[in-house]
């Protein structure tokens, strides 16, 4: 057996955090060897239903759970942690956008990034889930100025697997056969979810629909999807959330399959001449805990068009949350 891991999750006692920890316990997301030091943060009014969720972890006796540190200080959360999980922040309403909430949330992620950067391990990897998850990671990573900033990644991998779904249910296939989708940058309705690159059991998928359903159709909806999760449900998606975290945490922790790629929210280096320093979505491979951007992709028109939207929309919002870097 390996040693344990320290696994830090913020927001633990809310929707996602009971979708995510059990799973996290079980092993879904390290491996079936590696146990984990759930390390728990919550807001104080919250430690109680924290601690119903802890009894809850106990109960499922699950044998790689080696330990359980529920706490309302971000200092004792991040402590030595190996893997970071920011969730806790407010979720959206229907008719908001995400950076709607960059008010309401952005203020969490500072004091965290530096909690982060003061006590966790120096190669921690930390994902960014709390909306708008991008521009909180930018505040988290500007806080945290001793670590190196690929330490600090958002979600889009909720947008990747709602892709691969939507065009799998329209090309009769499984989701599995599907290779290689693309979540350009931001995760929200100006994400760009790029299929040009997209293999359906070998074929490139945009031999396989038409430009008018992508384009009119498939686009719209991957980008709203998260909205029409909040009409049909009434709160915001929060198991398949917490799964998309879960894949996010494994592929860079344990791998992308050879010749495959993941998307993922990362500062942006000035690859396929995004802005630099923005967390965007771009196509990651990994290995060995770390992750690279897939490099040489063709570019066209419709997509550059696209890309700098997104973009723009990032560059925007960094603008609005400076005051909050250290
Ligand atoms: N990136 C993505 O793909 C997705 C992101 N989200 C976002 O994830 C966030 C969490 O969603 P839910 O779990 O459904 O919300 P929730 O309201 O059920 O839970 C949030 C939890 O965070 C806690 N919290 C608030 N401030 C905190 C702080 N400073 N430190 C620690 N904990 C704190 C709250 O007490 C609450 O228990 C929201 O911002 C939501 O918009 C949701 C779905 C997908
Ligand atoms: O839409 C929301 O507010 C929650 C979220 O990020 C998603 O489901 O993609």
């Amino acid at each position: 057996m390996k040693e344990p891991v320290r696994v830090a999750v913020t927001g633990a006692a809310g929707q996602i955090g009971y979708a995510l920890l059990f799973r996290i316990a079980s092993g879904d997301m390290l491996g079936p060897d590696q146990p984990v030091i759930l390390q728990l943060l919550e807001i104080t009014p919250a430690l109680g239903a924290l601690e119903g969720v802890c009894m809850e972890l106990n109960d499922c006796a699950f044998p790689l759970l080696a330990g359980i540190v529920p706490t309302d200080d971000p200092n004792v959360a991040f402590k030595d942690a190996d893997y970071a999980l920011l969730v806790g922040a407010m979720p959206r309403k229907a008719g908001m956008e995400r950076k709607d909430l960059l008010e309401a949330n952005g203020g969490i992620f500072g004091p965290q990034g530096k909690a982060i950067n003061d006590h966790a391990s120096r190669d921690v990897k930390v994902l960014v889930v709390g909306n708008p998850a991008n521009t909180n990671a930018l505040i988290a990573q500007m806080n945290a100025p001793d670590l190196d900033p690929k330490c600090f990644t958002a979600m889009v991998r909720l947008d990747h697997n709602r892709g691969m779904s939507q065009l799998a249910e329209k090309t009769g296939t499984h989701n599995t056969d599907v290779k290689n989708m693309i979540i350009w940058g931001n995760h929200s309705a100006t994400q760009y979810p790029d299929l040009h690159h997209t293999t359906v059991k070998g074929q490139p998928a945009l031999e396989l629909v038409d430009m008018d359903w992508y384009d009119n159709t498939y686009i719209p909806e991957v980008q709203q999807r998260g909205a029409a999760i909040i009409k049909a449900r009434g709160a915001s998606s929060a198991a398949s959330a917490a799964s998309a975290a879960i894949d996010h945490m494994r592929s860079w922790a344990l791998g992308t399959p050879e010749g495959e790629w993941v998307s993922m929210g990362i500062p942006s280096d000035g690859s396929y001449d995004i802005e630099p320093g923005v967390i965007y979505g771009y196509p990651c491979t990994c290995k060995d805990g770390k992750y690279e951007i897939v490099q040489g992709l063709e570019i066209n028109d419709f997509s550059r068009a696209k890309m700098d939207a997104t973009d723009k929309e990032l560059r925007e919002e960094r603008s609005a949350v400076e005051k909050l870097f250290a």
